[in-house]
């Protein structure tokens, strides 16, 4: 492909050497360049992409997109440009073909309820006839190839590459998650959303490499209203006239309030043996009665928004009923059966809010004791961890503290953070900072009546200790567990 087409729909500082360049291929990882690729430099959380501008052009780089003066060899062409990261969206945009224009694009933020809710307007808009792509925290869903996920909202060049093999696979429309980071990181630069979507928000994602205040990540998540045609928000979220500030797009609410354009009123528990459910009724721009099989008020608020979502596309009422019936999210209140006395679930509660409205809402179905376990991530937002200690401290009859994914912290270090939280309450808790030996003191524990919470690590299948992940599927250690249990008692 010409350089020249590539640059069509940027803004650029300046270019030196000539814009008719054949360029092979585009990457912004030097230990991904082959001859003839372009090369953008990004400045890292980590290091300076512009520093391996002499090692990518030895291995024959002819384009480098870059945000200052770089010496380079006579026959390399430099575009400057204020944001590399802003003209890698929109020139991986053209080196695909503008695929986003082939495809309706609903993008969804907001601290929770992102991935529960893709699932489910997935499963809807398949009930109708749709296809359907995903891209989000759990992997990437493509036609019939999953890719598992490293970010939430990959890179633009991967999401533009995405995309074009969604439009391969024939795919009409794609629902995505898309993060304040990856907004801020100009992940979703040039994509014209057909709906954007706005579940709410907590502080949270504040802290080194993340956002510097809280006013910084409402201002993230708000741009995401700047680039759909219809933006449907939760007309109950305190925070919402922040986020919407700068909107451009038309405006469209869900919730509980008497003010939303489509609410949710008469809300029901349901609790079965082994079953926890909810069902509501759906006002305002629709009429209808809806079930589903996860519990808890922030399950109304997911499927609320799928609904708004789905009407947009003309799903017929029935057709949303039936498939919000079916809909499962791997690690997002996923029941594990491991007794007929108690209850045991995986959930991804990881940051205050979404452990909140998830002990909250399961003390509405009134098991005998609520037992909650979790640990906290090392090298992110530090206020997770006295947080998530208080609240479990506080709605929780027994807490374990445990270890989630250390990273390069010493999981000791972030228990004791977490005990300083609990201690703000008198809630009872444990300390076993040996997730596997954490789980089968819950198990061995449990009673009759009990709801069990494993929360924080949800779908992941593996533990992350200075830098490298190790397999840790909860599902895995429960089977162990309860295998290790015959054997000692045969
Ligand atoms: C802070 C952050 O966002 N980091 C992301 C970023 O890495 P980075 O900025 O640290 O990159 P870097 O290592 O400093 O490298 C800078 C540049 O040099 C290049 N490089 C680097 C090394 C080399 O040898 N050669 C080379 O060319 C890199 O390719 C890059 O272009 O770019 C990487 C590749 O795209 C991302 O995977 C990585 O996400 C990391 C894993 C991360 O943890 N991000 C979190 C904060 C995040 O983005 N989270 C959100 C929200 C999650 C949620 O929903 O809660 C998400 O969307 O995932
Ligand atoms: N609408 C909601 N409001 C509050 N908490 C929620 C909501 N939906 C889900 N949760 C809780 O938050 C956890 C994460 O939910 P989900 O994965 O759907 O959110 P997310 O926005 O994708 O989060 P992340 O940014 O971590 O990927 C769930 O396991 C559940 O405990
Ligand atoms: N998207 C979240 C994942 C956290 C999951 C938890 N298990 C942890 O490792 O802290 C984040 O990057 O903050
Ligand atoms: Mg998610």
């Amino acid at each position: 492909m010409k350089l020249m087409d590539l640059l069509e729909r940027l803004e650029y500082e300046c270019v030196s050497g000539s814009v008719d360049a054949e360029v092979n291929g585009i990457a912004n990882d030097s230990r991904h360049v082959e001859e003839g690729f372009l090369f953008f430099c990004i400045r890292g959380a980590v290091v300076d992409g512009h520093k391996y501008v002499p090692e990518v052009v030895e291995k024959g780089v002819r384009v480098l997109v870059t945000e200052e003066a770089v010496p380079v060899p006579e026959g390399v062409t430099v575009i400057k440009v204020k944001d590399s990261r802003y003209a890698m969206a929109v020139i991986s945009a053209a080196w695909f073909g503008y695929p986003a224009e082939k495809l309706k694009v609903i993008g969804i933020t907001g601290t929770k309820g992102k991935t529960t809710t893709t699932y489910m307007v997935k499963s809807i808009l398949e009930s109708a006839g749709h296809k359907v792509g995903l891209i989000g925290t759990i992997e990437a869903i493509i036609g019939d190839t999953v890719v598992p996920a490293t970010n939430t909202t990959p890179e633009s060049c991967t999401i533009q590459e995405y995309f074009s093999k969604m439009v391969d696979a024939g795919c009409d429309c794609v629902v995505m998650e898309v993060s304040s980071q990856g907004l801020m990181l100009r992940r979703t630069a040039g994509i014209s959303f057909e709906i954007g979507i706005f579940t709410n928000i907590q502080p949270d994602h504040i802290g080194p490499a993340e956002h510097e205040s809280f006013e910084d990540y409402m201002r993230c998540k708000g741009l995401l209203f700047r680039q759909c045609r219809i933006g449907i928000v939760n007309a109950d979220d305190s925070h919402l006239t922040q986020v919407l500030e700068g909107h451009t797009c038309k405006v469209e609410t869900f919730g509980f309030s008497e003010k939303a354009d489509l609410r949710a009123e008469r809300t029901r528990m349901v609790a079965r043996p082994g079953y926890l459910g909810i069902d509501y009724h759906v006002a305002g721009l629709l009429d209808m009665d809806v079930e589903i099989d996860i519990p808890g008020t922030f399950s109304v608020y997911n499927s609320l928004t799928a609904i708004a979502i789905c009407r947009h596309f003309g799903v017929s009422q029935t057709d949303i009923i039936e498939a919000l019936k079916k809909a499962r999210v791997k690690g997002r209140i996923e029941m594990v059966k491991v007794s007929d006395e108690f209850t045991l679930m995986i959930d991804y509660a990881h940051n205050a809010m979404s452990l909140e409205s998830l002990l909250t809402t399961l003390q509405e179905y009134h098991p005998r004791r609520l037992i909650c376990l979790f640990g906290c991530g090392g090298n992110r937002a530090k206020a997770r961890r006295y947080e998530m200690g208080e609240v479990s401290g506080r709605l929780a009859d027994l807490t374990i503290i445990t270890s989630d994914n250390p990273r390069f912290e010493n999981p000791e270090d972030i228990i004791a953070d977490i005990r300083t939280g609990i201690e703000k309450t008198d809630g009872k808790y444990v300390e076993i900072p040996d997730r596997k030996e954490a789980i089968a003191y819950a198990i061995h524990h449990g009673e009759p009546g009990d709801v069990i919470v494993l929360a924080g690590k949800g779908h992941e299948d593996y533990q992350e200790i200075r830098g490298k992940k190790y397999p840790m599927d909860e599902r895995v250690l429960i089977r162990e567990i309860l295998e290790e249990d015959r054997k000692s008692q045969a």
